[in-house]
């Protein structure tokens, strides 16, 4: 075995006028959460349906669990939750999940426990009863979510699935999904809620115009885009020109006035290391150096760096 939960080769899905994707090349390894980011329209849930096998690429190829991405062997080893679903609202939670139980052919006992189970583990336990027009779009999703995971499915795709939910329903949707990757699941992540993907996954990719563009481990991207502040007094011109001789003419530097006399400096450094050197020039040249610190750099910020000024053409395609 391959280790690799998924591998694409050169994947591509051709709609006509440039749009779907174009020799889109992963791979995720078992257990790993992948966060997969784009723009509007970039292709990213047409990969997934490659991968789901709901739809045949153009060219190319997909491996599940090294099986190819629309048979049998490579479904039963996947959940998924699509972005935009809908199931018969004259019917009950416990039904949809029962209907969905069959085709995962599980025996009678085990569905009813598991039902009852994963209802509680989405938080509509109470609920599973009611018929689903009476349900929010919040209790919908959180349905779709226990359908994904009937199963019991070794890799999950999720396709936008907090994008229905109040706070309190994100935390305890990134909460389970923790919980499923502590389990040594793997996670395929389509979302536009960063702070979930920062949280939650291992590796990104960025999609636009249906082409991976870059791609990384989440700590190494974020690692990148180090940020220190510091607080000092005495900071003179003389002493921005010696950083800039320092950091070289890329770097970004930038000042703020505290309001008591003491200005923030905020640096942006591709090596940790650096720091040490700046605190050193700083007192060198007669400064007081009054607070130190790394700002938490995000995932939201890499991914307007890595857009801004790009063409997307996006849904407009
Ligand atoms: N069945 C289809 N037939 C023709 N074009 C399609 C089809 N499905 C998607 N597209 C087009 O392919 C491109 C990629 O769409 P896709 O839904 O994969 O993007 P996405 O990144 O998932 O977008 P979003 O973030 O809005 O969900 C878009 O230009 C879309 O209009």
């Amino acid at each position: 075995m391959s280790g690799f939960a998924i591998e694409t080769n050169q994947l591509t899905k051709d709609y006509g006028d440039g749009r779907g994707c174009h020799g889109v090349t992963l791979t995720i390894r078992e257990g790993e959460a992948f966060g997969f980011l784009g723009p509007n329209g970039a292709g990213k849930s047409t990969i997934v349906k490659m991968l789901t096998g709901l739809i045949k690429p153009t060219s190319g190829k997909a491996q599940i669990y090294g099986h190819a991405s629309g048979t049998i062997e490579a479904r039963r080893r996947l959940g998924y939750l699509p972005e935009l679903f809908r199931y018969p609202d004259w019917l009950t939670g416990e039904e949809v999940l029962a209907f969905h139980a069959k085709l995962c052919e599980l025996d009678k006992g085990a569905a009813k426990r598991r039902i009852q189970q994963l209802l509680d583990e989405v938080g509509i336990g109470s609920r599973g009863r009611d018929r689903l027009k009476g349900y929010s779009k919040g209790m919908q999703q959180r349905l779709g979510l226990a359908c994904a995971l009937l199963g019991d499915p070794d890799i999950v795709f999720l396709d936008e699935p907090a994008s229905a939910l109040d706070p309190v329903g994100r935390y305890e949707v990134r909460e389970l999904l923790a919980r499923l990757r502590g389990q040594g699941k793997t996670i395929f992540l389509n979302s536009h809620l960063l702070e979930d993907v920062e949280q939650l996954c291992d590796k990104v990719a960025l999609l636009n115009n249906g082409q991976v563009l870059l791609e990384g481990k989440v700590c190494e991207v974020l690692r990148q885009q180090s940020i220190w502040r510091l607080r000092v007094n005495g900071y003179t011109p003389l002493a921005a020109e010696r950083i800039h001789l320092m950091l070289g003419t890329a770097a970004a530097v930038s000042e703020t006035e505290a309001g008591d006399g003491t200005v923030w400096i905020e640096l942006e450094l591709e090596d940790d290391e650096q720091i040490g050197l700046i605190n050193y020039l700083l007192i060198e040249l007669g400064m007081t150096i009054y607070e130190v610190g790394k700002t938490q750099s995000r995932l939201d910020e890499w991914f307007m760096q890595a857009v801004t000024g790009l063409e997307h053409r996006g849904e407009r395609r």
